[in-house]
């Protein structure tokens, strides 16, 4: 049976604060891409991952030749091999412009090898897509992982089309989760979240506003955030999919004709639904 996803989902709350709190308690969350000419991608997941209230965030870029984000300095950049000499983090995202060089390969070797949580997407799908020893590291994972394919991508690692990816989506996401034995966010209009206790549900929120580069990476970045600060993982992605959705929903209030949303706007969007939302149900 699926579950639509209209509201915020509960597991939410969980994000309150007391007063006594400090960074340590919010988890450190290391994003690994960023290859020459798509370090945005990673400093997009980043960005939203500190912003939506991770305590720590690290960035791993392929292409090192970056060593701050001069917009958030609070952001901890680095070599991508760097992040695992020695492993400080205690949440994973990789993938977004990660490019499929052997270094990438070597780095998500490393990031399956560990024992973190860990959200794939983008470059780090297409890799496994590519290379069966990855899908039997996936498989063999003792801790969560989250997989967040764009319909594409999701044809890549079940080894068929796009159109018959879309025709059964449930069927698609289902296949993943079984295949791969991972949770599954399979994006697109009404996203889908699989978890690998078979519960599927449907996101409700979003419109075609989210439809431009980069907003995949925010999505990455809010869903590591909220797992960073103590939601499963598979509750992260739940809520995740659906903030991110409600952020270009209130867009819209501005933008009636939903044109025009950067990814970095939909940070600051996610960031105030979010805020809102705890504060009211107080
Ligand atoms: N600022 C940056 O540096 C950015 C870098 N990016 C990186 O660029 C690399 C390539 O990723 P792309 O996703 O662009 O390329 P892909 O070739 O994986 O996928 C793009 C294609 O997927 C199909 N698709 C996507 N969503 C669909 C949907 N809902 N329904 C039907 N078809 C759909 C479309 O044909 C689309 O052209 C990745 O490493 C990615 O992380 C992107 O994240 C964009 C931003
Ligand atoms: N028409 C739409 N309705 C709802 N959500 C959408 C729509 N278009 C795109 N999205 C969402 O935007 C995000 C796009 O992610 P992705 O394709 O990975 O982009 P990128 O790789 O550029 O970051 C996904 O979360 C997807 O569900």
């Amino acid at each position: 049976m699926m579950q639509e996803i209209e509201q915020l989902p509960k597991a939410a709350q969980q994000l309150r604060r007391k007063a006594d709190t400090h960074k340590g308690m919010f988890g450190s969350v290391a994003v690994l891409g960023g290859a020459g000419g798509m370090t945005g991608a990673a400093l997009l997941a980043a960005r939203t991952a500190l912003l939506l209230g991770a305590g720590k965030v690290w960035v791993g870029l392929l292409d090192a030749r970056i060593s701050v984000d001069f917009q958030y300095p609070e952001l901890m950049l680095c070599k991508a091999e760097q992040i695992f000499s020695p492993l400080q983090a205690t949440h994973l995202l990789a993938g977004m412009g990660m490019g499929t060089s052997a270094q990438a390969l070597q780095i998500l070797g490393h990031c399956l090898a560990s024992e973190l949580p860990l959200l794939l997407d983008a470059d780090a799908l297409n890799l496994i897509a590519a290379h069966p020893q990855l899908q039997q590291q996936l498989r063999q994972r003792p801790s969560p992982t989250l997989l967040t394919p764009h319909p594409s991508e999701a044809a890549r690692l079940l080894g068929t089309s796009t159109a018959a990816v879309q025709q059964d989506r449930p069927a698609a996401a289902h296949a993943l989760a079984e295949r791969y034995q991972c949770h599954i966010a399979l994006k697109g209009h009404g996203t889908l979240v699989m978890s690998t206790d078979g519960q599927l549900s449907r996101n409700c929120s979003g419109n075609a506003a989210l439809s431009s580069a980069g907003q995949g990476d925010t999505l990455a970045g809010i869903i590591m955030s909220l797992c960073a600060q103590g939601l499963e993982l598979a509750s992260a992605a739940r809520v995740g999919v659906f903030l991110h959705g409600q952020a270009a929903d209130h867009w819209l209030s501005t933008h009636p004709a939903g044109l025009g949303l950067s990814a970095s706007e939909t940070i600051y969007l996610a960031r105030n639904a979010l805020n809102h939302s705890l504060a009211q149900t107080e």
